[in-house]
């Protein structure tokens, strides 16, 4: 199997280090740099993985995953820059950083993939989303496609929709979290127990989603499908529409957008 480092253990890098465990990477392939101790020795524990310093970790790597915020992306390129093994592969989850940014810390050449995932990998359904830098190259693309298949879906675009990429399905789970919220406590104000509340909510997004994907018609046909002529669901849907859903969500994918942008430098 190739040897991969992961350079930053948090959220993403628990979640991206359990898809690879997942589609068939032994502990033994990957190596964790994580600045923070506790957390080192509790990745260490959780999946079996050796911990090391940044330039360690990266010395024998055929892969480099960055996982670190986009903030502390050039101080760790710093870090290992010059340890890097040659021919390595660098794949930079974090959001708003370029492939050229990061191509331009590094050696003369370095294969670059931007990758923007997602949480729901955490279960095998994420949606991870690759673009190939100016030297990856269709091979190392398609290594990546097979990196990440433990983790969900796999698509490739265009590196300039990564920006708008990142507002819809990188910070997407969190939305509908707030909605699964929003719900939940409707439902307890409307007199259900909230462990019911919560059921009924969970398996009401899952169902949805589910029948979405499975079916594969628009979502205005579904919408409709459950909406009966004066019924509870109309009510409902423009009790909605006229607290400004549509445009709430029209700003807020608009609002990420910017801020993945702005976060690229
Ligand atoms: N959390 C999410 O839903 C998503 C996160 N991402 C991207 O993933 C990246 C990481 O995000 P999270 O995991 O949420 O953040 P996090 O803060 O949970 O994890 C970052 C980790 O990097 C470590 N770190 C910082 N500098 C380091 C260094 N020099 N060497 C080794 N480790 C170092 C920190 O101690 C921390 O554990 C970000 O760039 C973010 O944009 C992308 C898509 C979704
Ligand atoms: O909030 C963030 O900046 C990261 C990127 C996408 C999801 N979480």
């Amino acid at each position: 199997m190739t040897r991969v480092a992961l350079l930053g253990g948090g959220v993403m890098g628990e979640t991206v280090l359990g898809g690879l465990l997942r589609g068939g990477y032994a502990p033994s392939d990957v190596v964790v740099a994580e600045k923070r101790a506790e957390r080192a020795a509790e990745l260490t524990e959780r999946h079996g993985v050796d911990t090391a310093t940044g330039p360690d970790a990266v010395r024998s790597a055929e892969v480099v995953l960055l996982v670190v915020k986009p903030q502390d992306v050039a101080s760790v390129l710093a870090e290992v820059a010059d340890d890097l093994a040659d021919g390595v592969l660098v794949v930079s989850l974090a959001a708003g950083v370029t492939s050229a940014a990061i191509e331009e810390a590094l050696p003369e050449g370095t294969a670059v993939v931007r990758v923007m995932p997602n949480t729901p990998a955490r279960v095998g359904q994420g949606m991870a989303v690759a673009s190939p830098g100016a030297h990856a190259t269709d091979a190392q693309l398609e290594l990546v496609k097979e990196m990440l298949g433990g983790t969900g879906k796999v698509l490739v675009v265009p590196e300039k929709q990564q920006d708008a990429v990142t507002a819809v399905s990188g910070s997407g789970p969190a939305y509908l979290f707030l909605v699964a919220e929003a719900m939940t406590d409707a439902a307890v104000t409307l007199g259900l127990p909230r462990d019911v509340a919560r059921e009924l909510v969970t398996q009401t997004l899952f169902g949805s989603a589910t029948l979405l994907q499975e079916s594969g018609e628009h979502p205005t046909l579904l919408r409709e499908q459950v909406t009966s002529p004066g019924g509870t669901t109309a009510a409902a849907l423009a009790a909605l529409e006229a607290g400004g859903l549509r445009t709430a969500f029209a700003d807020a994918l608009t609002a990420a957008r910017d801020r993945s942008v702005e976060l690229g430098g």
